[in-house]
């Protein structure tokens, strides 16, 4: 049985289509990292996934259960660390806790949660006096309250230092060990390459990406990099050199086209270009990344807003 199942999800608040027909699994057991630039997505998908939002259209299975026919049994099963999480000022760490245990009916030592999250010292004082880092712990610690079948974590490493986002990539592995299925979601590559086992890539509101890290590695593994000095490139012509044998992604920033590519169809990627009536200044090529895949499939319509963050955390 998969974990997530959805199938056609689309939401759209009036305007906006948050989630276009999204069709994605998530195997049980699976660490899996769910990326995309601000706005792709993601967390409309997370609150689907909850009962939070409805969707417009499509179905949607969460432990083989109907979330809307089934959200307590759900909400039950899950341990969410919700993106912006605030605490309760007046109330301890350690209340904290044992609200959650109460709440999930569990069997847990508030004590030994806190220590598992590094906050072992701090269970007696008021979360308001907390950091923004120690709040995030305390979130995966009442996320992780139950031993919850399916962990959903929305950006889970905000806040935190390198050190403390190790800890919780530990965690997270320890978490999938006892067999649980995560699901994590952030827009920083580097983030989810060290603990998922999988990725899918979102990019407003579309899947643009399923594969496993180390198929990732292998795309990368054959590919260049290729940027091409050319302003005035439309959705069009994108599509025009997505399309060719051989490419994997391409975005423009406005000024420079950048496309993940075998070495083989560089002279064609130009060439449609050119077909297109674009206006060819310079190109370049180089090895690529994981990293510059990533950036490849998300920027484009938000140049800025992935890659200054992208090394963020790197521990
Ligand atoms: N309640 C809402 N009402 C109107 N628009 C919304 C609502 N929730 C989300 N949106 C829009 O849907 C799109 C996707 O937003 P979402 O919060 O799911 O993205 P995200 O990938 O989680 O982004 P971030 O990384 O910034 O958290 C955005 O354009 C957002 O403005």
């Amino acid at each position: 049985m998969a974990a997530i199942e959805l199938d056609g999800v689309t939401k759209r608040f009036g305007d906006v289509t948050a989630v276009e027909e999204l069709d994605l699994t998530v195997p049980e057991g699976e660490v899996f990292g769910f990326l995309g630039p601000n706005g792709a997505g993601k967390s409309t998908t997370i609150n689907v996934l909850l009962d939070f939002v409805r969707p417009s259209a499509g179905r949607v299975e969460v432990l083989g259960m109907d979330p809307q026919a089934d959200s307590v049994a759900v909400r039950e099963r899950t341990g969410v660390l919700p993106e912006g999480f605030s605490t309760y000022d007046r109330l301890t760490g350690r209340e904290h806790l044992e609200f959650a245990i109460e709440s999930k009916d569990a069997d847990a030592d508030p004590d030994a949660v806190l220590d598992r999250v590094g906050l072992a010292g701090d269970g007696d004082r008021k979360a308001g006096g907390y950091s923004k880092g120690m709040a995030q712990r305390l979130a995966l610690g009442m996320a992780l309250v139950g031993d919850p079948d399916l962990l959903i974590l929305d950006e889970p490493s905000s806040g935190l230092d390198p050190a403390g986002a190790k800890e919780m990539r530990d965690i997270v592995r320890e978490e999938a060990d006892r067999g649980a299925t995560v699901f994590f979601s952030s827009h920083v590559l580097g983030q989810v390459e060290a603990v998922c086992d999988s990725v899918g890539i979102l990019r407003d509101g579309e899947l643009v990406a399923r594969d496993s890290i180390e198929g990732l590695r292998e795309t990368v593994g054959t590919g260049a990099t290729l940027e091409i000095t050319a302003e005035g490139v439309t959705d069009d012509d994108l599509g025009a050199v997505r399309e060719l044998d051989g490419v994997d992604a391409a975005s423009t920033d406005g000024a420079t086209v950048t496309v993940q590519c075998d070495s083989e169809a560089k002279t064609a990627v130009i060439g449609a270009l050119e077909d297109a009536g674009v206006a060819v200044e310079d190109f370049s090529t180089r090895e690529s990344s994981l990293e510059d895949l990533f950036l490849a499939y998300t920027e484009g319509s938000a140049p800025d807003e992935a890659p200054d963050d992208a090394t963020e955390v790197d521990a």
